[in-house]
């Protein structure tokens, strides 16, 4: 790929990710556009994990899509190619089973998965933690917040090996919240 192929897939998929997630908003109090979550996991790994790798920037802003709006896996492999599909499809959770049954599966899934997909997950659970250490999601208590840092350390501890840089950001809040 040329930079300017990757460059013009990252800003695709920004501009598709904002489109698919527009009228989506976080958990927090101020209802936070959802989209500045992919857009924070794509700069998570540009600049604290130093990826340059379009394909992983790209899964970035577009891992929650198929999980969390109409998008079909088809259409990401139509827009983005086979690669960038192949990582989606690794960060998405089956939603047709039980939340207790998807967070086990992210557990025992985790290192069995891709490099790049392995990354996404790093980037995800370390905005996800940020974000709860900062505010507490409408209607969360204090011991939901302490179990999703624990499942989050599980996870975390499956992608191990992965980046450094992330992996240290993710010890450092976790040993701060457990
Ligand atoms: N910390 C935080 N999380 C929020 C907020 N708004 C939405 N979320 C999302 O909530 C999910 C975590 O909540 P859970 O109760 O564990 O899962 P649920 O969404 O299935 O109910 C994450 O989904 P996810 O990205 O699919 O990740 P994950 O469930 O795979 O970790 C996270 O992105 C917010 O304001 N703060």
């Amino acid at each position: 790929m040329t930079d300017a192929q990757g460059i013009n897939l990252i800003v695709k998929a920004t501009d598709f990710a904002a489109r698919k997630h527009h009228a989506q908003r976080r958990k927090n109090m101020e209802q936070t556009p959802y989209i500045n979550h992919p857009i924070g996991v794509a700069q998570i790994l540009s600049s604290e994990g130093g990826i340059t790798d379009p394909i992983v920037l790209a899964a970035a802003y577009l891992h929650d899509t198929v999980e969390d709006t109409d998008t079909a896996m088809e259409d990401i492999e139509k827009e983005f190619g086979t690669e960038v599909r192949n990582v989606v499809a690794e960060v998405t959770d089956d939603k047709t089973l039980t939340k207790a049954e998807r967070k086990a599966m992210q557990v025992k899934k985790a290192p069995g998965k891709s490099k790049e997909a392995k990354l996404v997950k790093l980037a995800d659970k370390l905005y996800n933690l940020r974000d709860l250490e900062r505010a507490t999601p409408v209607g969360w208590d204090d011991e939901r917040k302490r179990e999703y840092f624990l499942w989050s350390r599980e996870v975390v501890a499956g992608c191990s090996g992965t980046n450094g840089a992330l992996e240290a950001a993710l010890d450092d809040i976790i040993k701060r919240n457990l």
